[in-house]
């Protein structure tokens, strides 16, 4: 079937708990402006905003299965769970809800890991995650001040305090967080 706006957001809200909905349409409102600010596609910001916590909630089995089955990601397998819904959902706005813009599909895959070379739009929708009106974090005033004017700078602060909460809590750190945290370090630099 082929989903419109409307059927989309009807699908993908069912997919999870009210609360997460509720971050979601923030997402969508924070990444379409972030979008306009800084010169990505809009239409493309609030798609892959609708759809980037589609598997939030499915069951560590389900996404495993689907990590497994589809060969997605042995990396990823071996690291925190948490991890996984990114690269689950975009498999699933592939495969269920018949997106096909890989622009998109990246923004859903890498928006809680970021990567290397982050596109504009993976760098709007991975901080509209983190900056969205309901997120309440210490540093979250700063990120939303700095993201009037440095998305890089914001973002890098967003992953700077992902990764201070995980060494806080001794726990794993996906490398690709901290690689995609020294890439935006490095593009910062450059613009000096
Ligand atoms: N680089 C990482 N290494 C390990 N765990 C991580 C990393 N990045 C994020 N996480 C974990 O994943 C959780 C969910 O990430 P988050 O960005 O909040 O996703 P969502 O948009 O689905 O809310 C974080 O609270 C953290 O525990």
């Amino acid at each position: 079937m082929e989903y419109n706006r409307e059927q989309l957001i009807e699908a993908v809200s069912a997919q999870m708990p009210e609360k997460r909905w509720t971050h979601t349409l923030g997402v969508m409102e924070t990444a379409v402006q972030l979008a306009r600010r800084y010169g990505a596609d809009p239409v493309k910001a609030d798609l892959a905003a609708i759809l980037h916590d589609v598997s939030k909630y499915w069951t560590i089995e389900k996404m495993r299965n689907i990590l497994v089955e589809h060969k997605l990601n042995d990396e990823l397998l071996l690291h925190d769970k948490q991890l996984w819904h990114a690269e689950v959902g975009a498999f699933t706005a592939r495969e269920v809800y018949g997106i096909t813009d890989p622009e998109i599909l990246d923004a859903i895959r890498y928006h809680t890991s970021g990567r290397v070379g982050m596109t504009l739009l993976d760098k709007v929708v991975c901080l509209a995650d983190y900056i969205e009106p309901g997120r309440d974090f210490p540093g979250v005033h700063n990120l939303r001040e700095l993201a009037q004017h440095s998305l890089e700078g914001a973002l890098a602060g967003g992953f700077d305090s992902t990764i201070s909460h995980l060494i806080a809590r001794k726990q794993i750190i996906y490398p690709l967080t901290v690689l995609s945290r020294n890439d935006l370090i490095k593009q910062l630099e450059e613009n000096i």
